[in-house]
């Protein structure tokens, strides 16, 4: 079996959304929770890479590993929790996911982690045209080229993309309802899948 990390990014400052995003809820379950669910049943070790504002918070609600991202590199976005994840461990891939996507679920992780190859830098979803780059796989051989790109103050996760061998998963290699991918900015958005869950 492949050695695998996980790594939930919650270290957002959820502004759009106006209050912690991994702290809302899908009929009665954290959002962060949606995504411990999913990602459990695939790897040995799981990490919440969060900012300090929040460690206590999810301390009382899950017994997983809470992390802050590495300091000098904090407020760097979802490239620098995925850097701090990777600097925590020497496991091979580390997959990823984000704390707001309530519909994520351990069936498409499961079909993910099977297109993991190490000819790969990079494994991420691509269904429907669009790029996922926060659900998918990350090799630990590009930790140097996510640093260089902190350091340069490129953090935008389409530079390591683009520099790196990526697999993009489609929907021919395994159909997914597109909820899946649907994740949450605003509080509008949250309104409106609480009226969907109750219909
Ligand atoms: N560890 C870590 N995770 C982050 C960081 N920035 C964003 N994330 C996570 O990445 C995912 C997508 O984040 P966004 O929704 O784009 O950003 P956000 O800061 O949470 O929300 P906004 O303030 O509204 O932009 C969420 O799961 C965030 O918690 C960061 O600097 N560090």
């Amino acid at each position: 079996m492949k050695r695998i990390v996980g790594a939930i990014l919650a270290g957002g400052q959820s502004r759009r959304f106006g209050s912690p995003k991994a702290f809302a809820k899908q009929n009665g379950v954290y959002f962060f929770q949606r995504a411990v669910e999913a990602l459990r049943p695939f790897v040995q070790e799981l990490y919440i890479v969060s900012h300090p504002a929040l460690v206590s918070r999810f301390q009382q609600e899950t017994s997983e590993k809470v992390i802050v991202d590495e300091q000098v590199y904090r407020g760097q976005g979802p490239l620098a929790g995925i850097y701090t994840v990777m600097k925590q461990t020497e496991a091979e891939w580390i997959f990823v996911l984000p704390c707001d996507m309530p519909y994520m679920r351990a069936s498409t992780i499961g079909n993910m982690v099977s297109y993991i190859d190490a000819s790969f830098d990079i494994v991420v979803s691509a269904h429907f045209g669009r790029v996922q780059p926060l659900v998918g796989a990350y090799h630990h051989r590009v930790i140097g080229d996510i640093e260089r790109l902190l350091k340069a103050g490129n953090n935008r996760m389409f530079w390591l993309l683009e520099k790196s061998r990526v697999r993009y998963v489609k929907e021919e290699d395994f159909f997914e309802d597109e909820r899946v991918f649907r994740n949450i900015n605003r509080a509008a958005e949250y309104d409106d899948i609480v009226t969907e869950d109750m219909l």
